[in-house]
């Protein structure tokens, strides 16, 4: 009898044991076992003669889902770290690992592929006959060439075209394995590319030279100096190689035009992994990738997990953007991780962005990451002019100021698009009662409610409360509510009734719910459908829009006096990466910021100096003020119901900690936001300046604070490396 010790989706930090009889199975397969009255799927983790527990107490596997593991040794020991290093269950960082198809026990074999091809008919049909459906026409040409993939056919004709087609008796569907297909490596058609500045061609050749071994690199590059042009020929040499690459990109910066851009460089499948793929998709990419199947594999977050059969490269795109913490379970960043696959797997991993996190940025100046730098725009293209604008005493009209709205028309006239940038949604982050001041608020999270005057609604952006906007005050009952402050909803209304000749769109988690819409919108501007583009972050990330020459920020001045020591560092890359979006073609553009306090020294250390600069400056602040990344955190935050719980058990957690070497332990104190969902919600922050005795005091107490009776109580996490204070 074999004791296989079993990583459970359970949260504790802990492996279970089962007994097994039969040949004894590899590391990382995955097994059905009883739990309580239920069955879990867990998944091999280690392989013991015996257990602490007497064999009568032991249970047996069930069954054994896998032949062959489904992790591979990088993954397992990947795994291994994360739970080390986040001091996160095993079981649970298993599960994230896994795609969802796979922790529900799903068989772990590759479907057969299908693929459309040509009838005997379609074969000896005239092109122009189907002029009128120039759709089929351009698939049955396509397919003259080579037989395409379903899925393939559905992303660039439409599922439509294959069933008109089909009912026609022209294309047929055909299954095959993926292996009896034509692999990659032998479809690469390398199609027009720019020549590469000097500095691009010194970044490549850099990167190059680190292949086939370990090596971490920033691309520092500035807005539209040509990163994506630095990663594509990089790629190129590895994919001619015949090795793997997997590309991490923001949450929003992922849309079918970046996609595209790949693809269409080397003419292969690219295999795409965001959250709108249903679980079979998932897996199907991942086993694809994890049979060297694909050459290129693009993704959010969470593809930092695909395994690769012969890994090449990894690139992390907009490195600094925060979508890559997870800010819960298991709260890793994969940033991190993507360097701790690179060294396990013993290949490059580039790291780009124009507006580096402070982490990172440190990392490069030191020496322990290679530091390559794009100073300017590729092309012709000039960087922007940055402007602060003051608005004190300034009327303001749906949040513009007057010499602002002679800016837009200007640029409007010359025929450009405009941005427009607030970091609200909604109509107004407010309704007051003119009478008494009273302000609508969310009861659980002691917020003021936000009016959505299209949606007939207030909401809470806290939490999912909403409801009618009351036509009384509840407080005095005066019939005279007032909206305070401006958001997207109202800046576009503004400005369609100010400017009726042109047409504005407006960009926020509001308008771009629900598949394609996004990147719907992203092509009509790119068509120059709209003039007026208004919205939130989502317009920030990394778009390329040629025709727009004037970004306005509307308001910087919450962000400048945040609580939040990273909110300084976070607000210069808002701006930085906003202004990128002006003038990346042959017309120069502007930006401008509305401040009340145009003489803050961030605002004109940024605007005159640069981000590199800012960054630099307020690395110096960090290492005086002793905050990351010269020291290093761990944050520990509990919620209850009552105040008092929450703080009772982070008070019992500081005193495990107050005597522990090196470490000093801040708090227990309330969350930024102090309430949230009816939550009470407190914080407790651990600080050292060496990683490794906050690590040890980690290990040495994390299990003893889960023992604690009121851990049970509260709900509690503990995030390493936290990114967030709210
Ligand atoms: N060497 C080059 N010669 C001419 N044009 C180039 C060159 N490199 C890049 N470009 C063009 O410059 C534009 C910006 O390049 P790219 O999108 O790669 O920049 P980026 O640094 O990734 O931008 P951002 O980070 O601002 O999104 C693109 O239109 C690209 O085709
Ligand atoms: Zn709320």
């Amino acid at each position: 009898m074999t004791i296989l010790r079993i990583a459970l989706p359970i949260p504790k930090r802990q492996l279970f044991d089962y007994s097994y009889q039969g040949q004894t199975p590899e590391l990382g397969c995955r097994v059905q076992v009883p739990f309580g009255s239920r069955t879990l799927v867990g998944v091999v983790w280690e392989i013991a003669e015996q257990s602490q527990w007497p064999e009568n107490k032991l249970k047996a596997v069930i069954k054994l889902l896998d032949t062959q593991a489904v992790f591979n040794s990088t993954q397992l020991k990947l795994c291994q770290w994360l739970a080390s290093y986040y001091k996160h269950p095993i079981g649970d960082v298993v599960q994230t690992a896994l795609p969802v198809a796979l922790r529900k026990g799903v068989a772990n074999q590759q479907k057969l592929q299908q693929y459309w091809c040509l009838t005997e008919q379609a074969t000896k049909l005239e092109l122009s006959e189907l002029k009128r459906a120039p759709k089929q026409q351009a698939l049955i040409e396509t397919l003259r060439h080579a037989t395409m993939e379903k899925s393939q056919v559905n992303q660039d004709f439409g599922s439509a075209t294959s069933k008109a087609l089909l009912n026609k008796g022209l294309i047929e569907l055909v299954e095959q394995s993926y292996e009896d297909g034509e692999p990659w490596s032998a479809q690469i058609k390398i199609s027009e590319k720019p020549q590469a500045n000097v500095q691009q061609a010194l970044a490549i050749s850099s990167i190059e030279a680190k292949l086939g071994e370990f090596g971490c690199f920033l691309l520092e590059g500035v807005t539209g100096s040509g990163k994506t042009e630095v990663y594509l020929q990089a790629i190129e040499s590895v994919l001619l190689r015949g090795q793997q690459v997997l590309i991490l990109v923001p949450e929003i910066g992922l849309t079918p035009q970046t996609v595209y851009r790949f693809k269409h460089r080397f003419g292969i499948q690219v295999g795409v992994l965001h959250s709108a793929l249903t679980d079979n998709e998932r897996l199907e990419v991942w086993q694809q990738s994890a049979l060297g199947q694909l050459g290129l594999i693009i993704g959010t977050r969470s593809a930092i997990f695909t395994p690769m059969l012969k890994p090449g490269l990894l690139i992390v795109d907009e490195e600094h953007d925060s979508s890559y913490k997870q800010q819960d379970g298991l709260r890793y960043h994969a940033r991190d991780l993507a360097v701790m696959r690179a060294h396990t797997e013993n290949i490059p991993l580039v790291l780009g962005t124009a507006t580096p996190a402070l982490e990172t940025l440190n990392n490069a100046l030191s020496g322990k990451y290679q530091h390559l730098q794009l100073p300017v725009r590729a092309g012709d293209a000039a960087m922007a002019r940055q402007q602060v604008f003051d608005i004190r005493q300034q009327p303001l009209e749906f949040g513009l100021a007057k010499g602002m709205l002679e800016r837009v028309a200007l640029h409007l006239k010359q025929g450009s698009q405009v941005m427009l940038f607030i970091n609200r949604r909604g109509y107004a982050p407010a309704l007051v009662c003119h009478s008494c001041g009273h302000v609508e608020q969310c009861h659980s999270c002691n917020k003021p409610f936000t009016l959505h005057k299209s949606l007939y609604k207030l909401q809470c952006h806290h939490c999912a409360a909403a409801k009618p906007i009351p036509k009384r005050c509840e407080n005095c009952h005066s019939g005279e509510l007032t909206s305070q402050g401006v958001g997207t909803e109202q800046l576009e209304q503004g400005l369609a009734d100010y400017f009726p000749a042109y047409k504005s769109v407006r960009i926020d988690s509001d308008t771009t719910r629900g598949k394609n819409k996004l990147d719907d919108m992203l092509n009509k501007i790119n068509n120059n459908e709209f003039q007026l583009l208004i919205g939130t972050q989502i317009l920030s990330k990394g778009h390329h829009f040629p025709n727009v020459t004037l970004v306005i920020i509307l308001d910087v001045d919450g962000a400048l006096f945040s609580a939040d020591y990273r909110a300084a560092e976070h607000l210069a890359q808002l701006i930085t990466q906003l202004a990128g979006r002006a003038g990346r073609a042959e017309k120069p553009g502007e930006m401008w910021l509305q401040t009340h306090d145009p003489a803050h020294p961030l605002l004109q250390d940024l605007i005159n100096n640069g981000y590199g600069h800012f960054a630099r400056y307020a690395l110096l602040e960090r290492q005086q003020a002793n905050l990351p990344p010269y020291s290093f955190q761990a944050l520990f935050k509990a919620q209850a119901l009552s105040a008092r719980d929450a703080h009772e058990f982070l008070q019992q957690v500081a005193d495990f900690f107050s005597g522990a070497e090196g470490v000093m332990c801040l708090g227990p104190i309330p969350a930024l936001m102090e309430k949230r969902q009816g939550q009470y919600r407190m914080q407790l922050l651990l600080q050292s300046n060496q990683r490794g005795l906050l690590q040890q005091a980690l290990n040495q107490h994390v299990g003893s604070v889960e023992a604690l009776p009121l851990a049970t109580k509260v709900r509690w996490s503990l995030d390493v490396d936290p990114q967030d204070f709210s």
